[in-house]
Order: C-alpha cells, then structure tokens, then sequence
C-alpha cells in the first residue's frame, strides 16, 4: 500500500503520562515502516508554533519503551487556542512538509487537533494518553496503570505507618475532574473509604459510617482516599477530626504519580495505539482519535469521541461500597 501522507510529525501535549514514550517510540517507528518520515515535535502545541522541530529516526527512538516521561516534552499551550496561534503551526507545517500529526494527549489536546484540522486542514489523530483516564470514548488511557500502580505503592507503604500508629490516613490521588484513578485505587489498596467528584458526598453516610465500621470490627487505622477534583483532602481530614475525633494525616501523592517507568499494560497500549494511529495517516483518514472499546482497538471522529460522556465504572462503585459495609444493602 503506498502511503496517503509523506512526513508527518508526533507531539506530546498536556498532562505528561507513563508511556507517552513507548507511543513516540511506535508512531516513529511504524511511520518508518510505512515508508513515512516522522519529525518530533516538542513542546506540544507550542513546539507547532515556534517551529521546534527535530528529526527522529530508529536509533533515537531506542531505549524509549521503557523510560518514563516525554522526550518531547509537553506544554500546555494557550496560544494555539487563539486562530493567529494555528496560523503559525499552519506555517511551521508547510516550512517542514508536514501533512499529518500524531498529537498524543488527553480531550484537550484533542479540541486542539480538531481546531487546527477544521481550521489549517492538516491531517490529525489522536492518541490518548493521561493517566486520569478519563477520555470518553476509550475505555483505556495510556499511563494509567502505571499511575494506578504507583499510587497504590505509596498508600501500602503508608498503611505500613500508619497501622503502627493507629491512624487515619487522608491521600489525595490526581484527577481533577475525574475519579477513575482514586476510586481504581481505593479498591486496590482495600481503603475505608474513597471521595470521588462524580459521587454527591454525604459526609456522614460516606466517611464517618465506614470509619465508625471498620472500628467496631476492630480496626484502629483507616485509609481515607480522596480524589483532587473533590477539593482539598486538608478539609477532609478537618472535617474527620471535628467528627470522629481522629487526628488524620494528609498525603498528597501529587506528581509522583505521573513518573516512573511504564508498566508492561502501558507499553503495550502505547505500542499497539501509536501504530493504529500512523496506521490511519497512511490510509488517508484525518480527524480520527483510536480507542479501545471492550477491549479492542478501534477508532472513532474526533467530533464524536469528544461528544461522548464517561461516568465512572458503577459496577467497581458497588463493590467498593460493598466491601467497606456501607449500608445500602441490595435488593437481590
Ligand atoms: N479548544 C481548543 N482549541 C485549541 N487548542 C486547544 C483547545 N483545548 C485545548 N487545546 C490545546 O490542548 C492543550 C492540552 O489540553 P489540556 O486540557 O491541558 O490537556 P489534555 O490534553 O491532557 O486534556 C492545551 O494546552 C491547548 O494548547
Ligand atoms: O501538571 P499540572 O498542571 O499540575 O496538572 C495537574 C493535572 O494533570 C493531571 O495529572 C492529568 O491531566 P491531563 O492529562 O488532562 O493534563 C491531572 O490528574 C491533574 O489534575
Ligand atoms: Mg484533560
């Protein structure tokens, strides 16, 4: 099959996540494969504008599956929002003879490829990658395993503390709008009880009644997980001393959750998606974003993914509510 596109080029945009590497790594690859030249692009978007373009090529792509981070670096860019601003991408595509980009993000980065597609006509698609997993039309995002797994690491070693001390603990786990990774965890790490923003809280019925229940049943440390998008996990543990008494300690996983070297799921992901992706360049298709939907790998429209809802998994909700005793039984 001869190639749609000759030269495209791969950005990393947004909130970096474990194995946006392994994704660079497959879009170049399997761009060569395709007999497609693939330039880097740093800086995200910002990197489209100032035209900080460096080439890519199987010896520099090597090594990368496993290393976390982005070679690219990422940005978020406030001037590719503007028309001016994917003007000059526009400009910077035609100076290199870019006829596609590979833009490797979460939903934002998406409105940004679809913005400059519908405004420059460049072919675009793209590839999720954020560890909050909470892209629409993909059940799976790349770095959230790695993410989840880092996290629930912290938590036992803090459990390991704070069960000598007879504790609360309060962690708050990333994910500004989206649950996912907190309610993920909280399952993992057997907490007794998770905070998400997609749950209406009760404090009472959600916090103090398993913290109430886990003591009756004996136990003298608790693990409270909350989500960032819910507000400040410092409230929270404010909160739990004013009601139970308990003087909790606060731990902000924070950024830490976005290091380290991805996870054999991660690289996987990365691999298989960064390829679909070029895949779909050389086919001559533009405004695609590839997903996996019940465990395939498919691909949607970009207008179409970024018009789809995701709400948090209410089967993993249940049994989490389940297992911490929480009181609204099932009617079976
Ligand atoms: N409506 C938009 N138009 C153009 N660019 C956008 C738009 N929304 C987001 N972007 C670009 O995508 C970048 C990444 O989006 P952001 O929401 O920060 O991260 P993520 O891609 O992880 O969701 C933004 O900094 C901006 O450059
Ligand atoms: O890097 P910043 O600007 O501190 O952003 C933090 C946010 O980025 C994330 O880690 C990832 O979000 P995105 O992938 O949408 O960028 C969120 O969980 C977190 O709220
Ligand atoms: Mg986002």
């Amino acid at each position: 099959m001869k190639s749609a596109v000759k030269r495209i080029g791969v950005l990393t945009s947004g909130g970096d996540a474990p194995g946006m590497n392994a994704a660079i790594r497959s879009v170049v690859r399997a761009s060569m494969h395709m007999g497609i030249e693939c330039l880097g692009i740093r800086r995200g978007f910002n990197g489209l504008i100032t035209g900080d373009i460096t080439s890519m090529d199987f010896v520099q792509t090597s090594g990368l599956i496993g290393r976390g981070g982005t070679v690219l670096y990422t940005a978020r860019s406030e001037e590719f929002k503007t028309d001016e601003g994917r003007k000059k991408a526009a400009n910077t595509c035609k100076l290199f003879g870019l006829e596609g980009i590979v833009g490797i993000g979460g939903d934002g980065t998406y409105r940004g490829l679809l913005e400059f597609s519908n405004q420059e006509g460049v072919a675009v698609v793209g590839v999720p990658g954020t560890i909050d997993n909470d892209i629409a039309c993909t059940e799976y995002t790349i770095g959230y395993d790695t993410a989840c797994n880092t996290a629930l690491e912290a938590i036992d070693r803090l459990k390991d503390t704070m069960q000598s001390h007879e504790r609360c603990s309060v962690v708050e786990v990333m994910g500004r709008h989206a649950g996912h990774l907190a309610l993920y965890v909280g399952v993992a790490c057997g907490a007794t009880a998770v905070l998400i923003p997609e749950k209406k809280i009760d404090f009472e019925r959600d916090v103090v009644e398993p913290i109430r229940a886990a003591r009756l049943a004996g136990r003298t440390h608790f693990m409270v997980i909350v989500a960032e998008g819910v507000g400040s996990s410092y409230d929270v543990a404010a909160k739990i001393k004013e009601y139970t008494g308990l003087d909790p300690r606060v731990t902000v996983l924070g950024h830490v959750q976005r290091g380290g070297s991805p996870s054999a799921r991660d690289r996987m992901e990365a691999t298989y998606m960064g390829y679909n992706a070029v895949e779909l360049l050389a086919q001559g298709k533009t405004n695609r974003v590839v997903a996996m939907q019940k465990g395939a790998y498919v691909d949607y429209d970009i207008n179409e993914a970024l018009a789809m809802k995701k709400g948090i998994d209410e089967r993993v909700y249940t049994v989490l509510r389940a297992l911490i005793g929480a009181e609204d039984k099932l009617n079976i």
